[in-house]
């Protein structure tokens, strides 16, 4: 780990981004040194109601602790192409590696009479609660609320520090955002990731465009920037910001999608809830024109792929990655 202070992660405070006074313009250029350099920043100042958070995380330890047989109640072969439920320790590969965490997928909450859900597009529908945790779904409803108000001022601040309109990415890919949820629990002792190479999320860059993260405080995160792997440990009432693989595409790789992985380095569980705030799934995805050259940073990636060379909507992009691990996500042949 290097001890230079120069690579650690920004933290950033949005209060006058999300609250629309103050001077925005300033947040906005601090989200975009961020995003050119790290791809990744703290938030604080960011009007998430703390009791909520520690509800939904309170619950979760609830949900993770019961026996297996209760979990996969709501196993997510239940969910179906909305692809929901839970998974357990194991079921989730990260370049073809078991990742040592458990988890339940959430996302936006559509009856089955919603224009998408009855085309059967993937992804889309309701979600999976515990019946015997009723509290569960309230919190997870209003956290997915919160967060997505906080995604759209996000995007409002990141259209800002591209020069752009504010309302660009709105515009152009979040009016319907695909929003994803997910509650993971890495359970302890684990091994050491180094020399058994058993991580709780291996490297990895996210898929989409934002994903804004709540860890509790066991820390395990780590960020690869500039080639080293860096810490980025929990800070109390922040939540942790990186940039998804089309942001990085429509940026032209001026905005970094940055590999990152995950182990438990405490003798207890590690909760985190990671929201992803992602384009529209039918977005086209293109670049916009940025001074500079594409940066492409396929080298550095975990699957050497670039981003730059993709072309079609967010969906197809989406599909394209996680259908080679579920393949009954694949697009149903019309
Ligand atoms: O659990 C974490 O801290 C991060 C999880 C993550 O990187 C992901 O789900 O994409
Ligand atoms: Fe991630």
């Amino acid at each position: 780990m290097p001890q230079s202070s120069d690579l650690d992660i920004p933290v950033i405070n949005v209060s006058d981004l999300v609250s629309g006074t103050g001077n925005p313009h300033e947040v906005a250029a601090k989200i975009g040194h961020a995003c050119r350099e790290y791809g990744f920043f703290y938030i604080i100042g960011h009007g998430v109601d703390e009791e909520l958070q520690q509800q939904l995380e309170k619950v979760s330890h609830q949900f993770f602790a019961q026996d297996i047989e209760t979990k996969q109640q709501i196993n997510m072969s239940r969910g179906g192409r909305a692809w929901r439920g839970y998974f357990p320790v194991g079921g989730e590969l990260t370049s073809g590696k078991p990742d040592i965490k458990e988890g339940i997928y959430f996302g936006a909450e559509l009856q089955d009479d919603h224009a998408l859900v009855k085309a059967g597009t993937p992804l889309h529908g309701s979600n999976l609660f515990p019946t015997n945790i009723p509290q569960m779904r309230e919190l997870v409803l209003n956290y997915t609320g919160a967060m997505t108000r906080l995604g759209h001022s996000l995007m409002t601040g990141i259209s800002l520090s591209l020069g752009l309109e504010e309302s660009f990415f709105a515009t152009h890919y979040t009016s319907d955002p695909l929003i994803l949820f997910r509650i993971f629990n890495y359970p302890a002792p684990s091994l050491n990731p180094e020399t058994e190479s058993s991580w709780g999320v291996g490297e990895h860059t996210d898929y989409g465009m934002l994903t804004i993260l709540r860890q509790d405080m066991s820390g395990g995160l780590q960020v690869k920037i500039k080639s080293q792997w860096i810490a980025a440990p929990p800070i109390p009432n922040s939540f942790v910001c990186n940039i998804g693989d089309m942001l990085d595409r429509i940026t032209g790789g001026h905005y970094l999608s940055t590999p990152h992985r995950v182990w438990n380095p405490t003798n207890h569980n590690r909760l985190s809830f990671a929201f992803f705030f992602d384009p529209n799934f039918s977005a086209p995805v293109k670049p916009i024109k940025i001074n500079g050259q594409v940066k492409d940073n396929k080298k550095e990636r975990w699957d050497n792929a670039s981003v730059h060379e993709f072309s079609g909507t967010y969906g197809d992009y989406l599909l394209g990655k996680v259908s080679k691990v579920f393949p009954q996500l694949r697009r149903k042949v019309l």
